[in-house]
């Protein structure tokens, strides 16, 4: 497990042996240490962030038994067969109850939402009966107990809403809402520094010489990074020299980690490996993944650092399946396994055993109206829109070679879950 660090002297070599993924992310994700400070925000502001402590509700959801239905309350005792008939004595809007009492063959008008008043055990919906003058008649009778709500039937007083380390989501803030919290204690968001390397980078609003390309990845970083709720901190594009390298982490070790594209194989120009070794340490560089081999992962003063592979479909794979689960751990959260299907191949895939692959892939519902899964034609590691254009990544295994239509393959759907249950 990397420690904060003195300068060690790595010197990668291609021999070293790369780390297959789930190894590899293992050992990631288990040496992230959880930011323990925390702030209070206000619920508003709360979506995409962490729990710091759970939260219990002072009060029943509902507040008090409530009718589900629009219709007439009364005690299931007083109506003993269909077609029978009860004086109707006031009613029950959602917002205004009922306050008097009821006496044996009275019933009440009722909302959806109103306080079922003592007296009443039963709702009927009003489709079911009909009124004359201020009697009514129940011409079906629903089961004793029927069309209400219970007190506390959604959260009991006293009870765990969200455990510490939840990841909120609306449908969260919504349920804190419902038990009147307005604002809540949530973990300190990771700072993530992030930069490109390369001679060759250059900004999207300016233009672009042959030889040069636009800095996509620091953009597509950015985004990455914004979407986990990350801080992201940008800081640019670094000049593929040593000098400009360590610049550049020396600004980076500041934070809780660092995440960098570009200059991690073996090239001439690729220096980032050796400006970690010097600098902080690094634990491993290559991974047993295509795209998305060389990948240097270690400590910068007291921040994780990720180099990841420059060919931007290796930057976005091996953020997907290293990075993002470290940091939702960073964060206070849990990463969920990554959900997986079975599904049938529509076209040929060309596999040499070796290393995992994430081939990038669209489900399709078939004309017989099964899913199945459609590679993308172009699965290059440069190509970026192989990625932009799939919603799911094939997982075929190291050891797989080529594999015929037809076949069923493992796929990794993008909208899965990233933020899991925290474990209690
Ligand atoms: N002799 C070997 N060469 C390479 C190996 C190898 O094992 N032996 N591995 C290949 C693999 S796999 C990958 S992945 C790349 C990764 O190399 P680097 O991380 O050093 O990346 P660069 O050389 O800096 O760039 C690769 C490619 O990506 C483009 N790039 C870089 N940064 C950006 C950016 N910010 N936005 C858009 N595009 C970017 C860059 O121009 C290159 O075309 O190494 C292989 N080589
Ligand atoms: O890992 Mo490289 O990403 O195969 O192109």
């Amino acid at each position: 497990m990397p420690q904060p660090s003195e300068p060690s002297d790595f010197r990668p070599t291609p021999k070293d042996k790369p780390m297959p993924l789930e190894q590899a992310r293992a050992r990631i994700v288990d040496t992230m240490t959880p930011i323990r400070e925390h702030e209070r925000v206000p619920l508003r502001t709360a979506l995409h962030r962490v729990l710091a402590e759970k939260v219990v509700s002072d009060i029943d959801v509902p507040g008090a038994d409530n009718s589900s239905m629009d219709g007439y309350g009364y005690a299931a005792a007083d109506m003993a067969e269909d077609g029978g008939a009860l004086e109707i004595v006031g009613e029950s809007m959602a917002g205004h109850p009922y306050t008097g009492s009821l006496g044996t063959g009275q019933c009440i008008r009722i909302m959806t939402g109103a306080v079922v008043p003592a007296g009443v055990d039963t709702v009927v919906m009003q489709e079911n009966t009909h009124a004359e003058g201020d009697r009514l008649v129940v011409a079906q009778r629903p089961k004793p107990g029927s069309n209400i709500r219970a007190a506390g039937e959604d959260i009991a007083a006293g009870a765990t809403v969200l455990a510490a380390g939840s990841y909120l989501r609306p449908s969260d803030i919504a349920v804190l809402a419902s038990v009147g919290v307005s604002e809540v204690c949530v973990v300190r968001r990771p700072r993530v520094a992030f930069f490109s390397t390369g001679d060759e980078l250059r900004p999207i609003d300016g233009p672009i010489e042959p030889g040069e390309i636009y800095d996509s990845n620091r953009h597509g970083l950015a985004a990455l990074l914004s979407e986990l709720g990350m801080e992201g901190i940008d800081l640019g594009v670094v000049g593929d020299s040593p000098e400009a390298l360590r610049a550049a982490f020396e600004k980076a070790a500041a934070y809780d980690a660092v995440v960098t594209s570009g200059g991690v194989s073996v090239g001439a120009a690729d220096f980032v490996l050796d400006v970690l070794g010097e600098q902080g340490s690094v634990d491993f560089w290559r991974v047993a993944i295509k795209p998305g081999k060389p990948l240097a992962f270690g400590m910068l003063g007291n921040a994780r650092f990720f180099g990841l592979p420059g060919n931007p479909v290796s930057t976005a794979v091996t953020f997907i399946q290293l990075v993002r689960p470290a940091l939702v751990r960073m964060a206070g959260g849990h990463p969920a396994a990554p959900v997986r299907l079975d599904l049938p191949t529509l076209a040929d895939l060309r596999k040499s055993p070796g290393r995992e692959n994430f081939l990038r892939a669209r489900l399709v519902t078939t004309d017989s109206g099964r899913l199945a899964v459609d590679p993308i034609d172009h699965q290059g590691s440069g190509v970026m829109r192989s990625m932009s254009t799939a919603d799911c990544f094939i997982v075929l295994p190291a050891a797989q070679n080529d594999v015929p239509a037809g076949e069923i393959v493992t796929v990794e759907p993008f909208a899965q879950t990233i933020w899991g249950h925290p474990v209690d």
